[in-house]
């Protein structure tokens, strides 16, 4: 499982920011209309609660106070619980919190206390992400590339083949990528193969998992993968629009999916 480093969440917001013009010029909408179009949900003022969990590796270094600047940016009432685990969550419920976040090193959950809904972040950041990525106002096609089969990865495979796009997929694990073509009916993506594709979707923890030889002159691509899936030389390119932040966009997606 690979987990986020306090490194990974400094200037935050900044970076959301950039990813949210980013994602307004190459989709048309901002992240707060596509969440809203996607879970058909807004939020309300709903009190959330943060519960920083010390199980496993432990409390992450403003992971808790990056979730609370979510909160806020979404125009929630946020706080963060003076104790963690299991005494925070008794606070958080005797609060009255509507939505409860909190994270140990598997799962990272919203859990709206009120309406029951429940979310899971690899889930929602794989559907967010690849829902971002099917936007790309220039696509020439309905072909997307997925490049990841894991827990994000899948979760936005699904999403995209039930959107009806299609969807081309690689993963290095052959387990992963049988299951994808039998279970969800993606092409197997064939590198000898000349396409190129304007939408990129990559959920891997790993550097430089985009070729050229993947991607169309004008290309979108939407990656929540820790580190960068563009090579810098790629990135730097003008034609290609990069959308790439650590928390934020997944956490959102959390949110508007138990709102
Ligand atoms: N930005 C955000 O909000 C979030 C980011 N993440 C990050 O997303 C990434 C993926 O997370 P998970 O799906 O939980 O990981 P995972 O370990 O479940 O899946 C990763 C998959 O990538 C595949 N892979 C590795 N190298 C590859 C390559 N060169 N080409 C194609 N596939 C390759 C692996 O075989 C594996 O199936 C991680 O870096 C994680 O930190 C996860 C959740 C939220
Ligand atoms: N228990 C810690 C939080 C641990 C979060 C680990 N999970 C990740 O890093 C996932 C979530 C999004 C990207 N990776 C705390 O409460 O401070
Ligand atoms: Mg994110």
């Amino acid at each position: 499982m690979a987990l986020l480093t306090p490194e990974d969440l400094e200037d935050l917001l900044n970076k959301l920011r950039q990813s949210n013009e980013t994602i307004k010029a190459s989709t048309g909408k901002g992240i707060t209309e596509i969440c809203e179009d996607v879970y058909g949900t807004r939020p309300a003022s709903q009190k959330v609660a943060i519960v920083p969990i010390t199980a496993g590796n432990g409390v992450i270094g403003n992971f808790s106070s990056s979730l609370l600047a979510i909160t806020e940016y979404f125009g929630l009432e946020g706080y963060i619980t003076e104790h963690p685990d299991i005494t925070g969550y008794h606070q958080a419920v005797s609060d009255g919190a509507d939505i409860l976040l909190m994270a140990d090193d598997h799962m990272f959950i919203a859990h709206n206390l009120k309406s029951r809904k429940i979310a899971a972040n690899h889930i929602c950041t794989g559907v967010i992400y690849s829902e971002i990525a099917s936007r790309f106002i220039h696509a020439g096609s309905k072909d997307v590339l997925v490049i990841g089969l894991g827990r994000v990865g899948y979760a936005g495979t699904e999403h995209l083949v039930k959107k009806g796009f299609n969807v081309y997929a690689y993963d290095p694990n052959t387990e992963f990528m049988e299951k994808a073509i039998e279970e969800l009916g993606v092409n197997a993506y064939d590198s000898a193969d000349p396409k190129k594709f304007s939408m990129v979707f990559e959920a891997t923890p790993n550097a430089n998992t985009i070729s050229e030889g993947m991607i169309a002159e004008r290309c979108l691509v939407s990656t929540p993968g820790i580190p960068c899936a563009l090579p810098p030389e790629l990135a730097e390119n003008g034609d290609i629009d990069l959308v790439m932040e650590p928390l934020v966009i997944g956490a959102a997606a959390m949110l508007y999916s138990v709102f």
